[in-house]
């Protein structure tokens, strides 16, 4: 069991970052982090969210030491992470987005060698085993699929214990089995008292996991929460959404229910959102029956945290 500690794991506050000098800004610095402030707690799942270029993972490098912060505050385990002490290094596990794996290694060979820099690691065998690694352990790494080589460097942040571990979109490219796996073993280590701080896309992914939710857009952080606050609607009570599936295209007649916002996120899925009443749905029924419209899927739901995320950050692709 871990030491419990009242102080978080990891404190960003006011992180500034900048790059360059760049030629085609005649030489000047580009700033990617402007102002992100954040914190990350012991036994909890602190999830980044943000649209591509929203500067994720430059704040993730800041936080493991990588990437030295022009300005604000970070600390890791209560430390400078951009002057980290092997003692502090051993203290923290990092899964990088595009592995970052040796090609030409055999994946137990690899964690076994990652297994013994550290004094107490996880037993190799049985971590394997959990991931599925035993199956392939015996090709080299360049031969993996995409999701045998995400389960292979999550193996490797975890092995040696750490008190923190940065997983940088650990689920992408894995099937629904392996990303079950995967969140049981995050969800056991987070009981045990790891702080996990991960980015993911998949908003699906971190509705279900995230203790805590951070939203940053353009170098800063501009919403936060736990999922339940976020989706709350604090305009109205009794906000819903009924989604329904059917040919795309549909025109739903502006006085049937003027009061709820309507929208087709995707061709032939449509949203209604509001204050909904049981009158609402049989008015919609009715105007299905009348116009042969018959949906394939109905379902109500109170916002999603992909509809919080896609109102804060924006439709349109960066
Ligand atoms: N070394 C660098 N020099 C100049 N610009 C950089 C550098 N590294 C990152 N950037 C820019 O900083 C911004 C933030 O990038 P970052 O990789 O942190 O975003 P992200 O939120 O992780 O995006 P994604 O979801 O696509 O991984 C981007 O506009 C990127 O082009």
């Amino acid at each position: 069991m871990r030491v419990p500690t009242t102080s978080p794991a990891l404190e960003i506050d006011g992180l500034i970052k900048d790059f360059g000098p760049v030629g085609s800004l005649d030489g000047r610095m580009v700033r990617v982090l402007d102002g992100v402030s954040l914190n990350a707690a012991h036994g909890a799942v602190t999830v980044l969210l943000g649209a591509n270029g929203a500067g994720k993972t430059t704040t993730l490098e800041c936080a493991q030491g990588l990437q030295r912060a022009n300005g604000g505050v970070v600390r890791l385990l209560g430390q400078d992470p951009y002057r980290a002490t092997p003692q502090l290094r051993a203290r923290v596990g990092v899964m990088l987005q595009d592995g970052g794996l040796p090609p030409s290694v055999r994946p137990l060979a690899l964690l076994r060698h990652v297994a013994s820099m550290y004094s107490a690691p996880l037993p190799v065998d049985a971590l394997a085993e959990r991931l599925g690694l035993d199956e392939f352990g015996a090709v080299s790494i360049r031969r993996l699929s995409g999701g045998q080589k995400q389960r292979l460097a999550l193996a490797c942040a975890l092995v040696g214990r750490p008190e923190v571990v940065f997983l940088d979109e650990p689920s992408a490219g894995l099937d629904p089995q392996s990303r079950s796996i995967v969140f049981d073993l995050i969800r056991e280590l987070r009981a045990d008292g790891l702080a996990v701080i991960l980015t993911t896309h998949l908003l699906d992914d971190a509705q279900r996991l995230a203790d805590y939710v951070y939203i940053i857009e353009g170098g800063s952080t501009v919403a936060e929460g736990t999922v339940a606050e976020l989706t709350a609607d604090k305009d109205a009570e009794g906000m819903r959404e009924l989604h329904f599936e059917t040919v795309p295209g549909l025109a739903l007649p502006p006085d049937l229910l003027p009061h709820l916002h309507q929208r087709e996120p995707d061709p032939g899925h449509y949203v209604l959102r509001g204050s909904l009443t049981a009158g609402d749905v049989a008015r919609l029924a009715e105007w299905w029956q009348t116009s042969g419209v018959m949906p394939t899927a109905i379902t109500m739901a109170p916002r999603s945290l992909e509809d919080v995320f896609l109102d804060i950050s924006g439709r349109s692709i960066r």
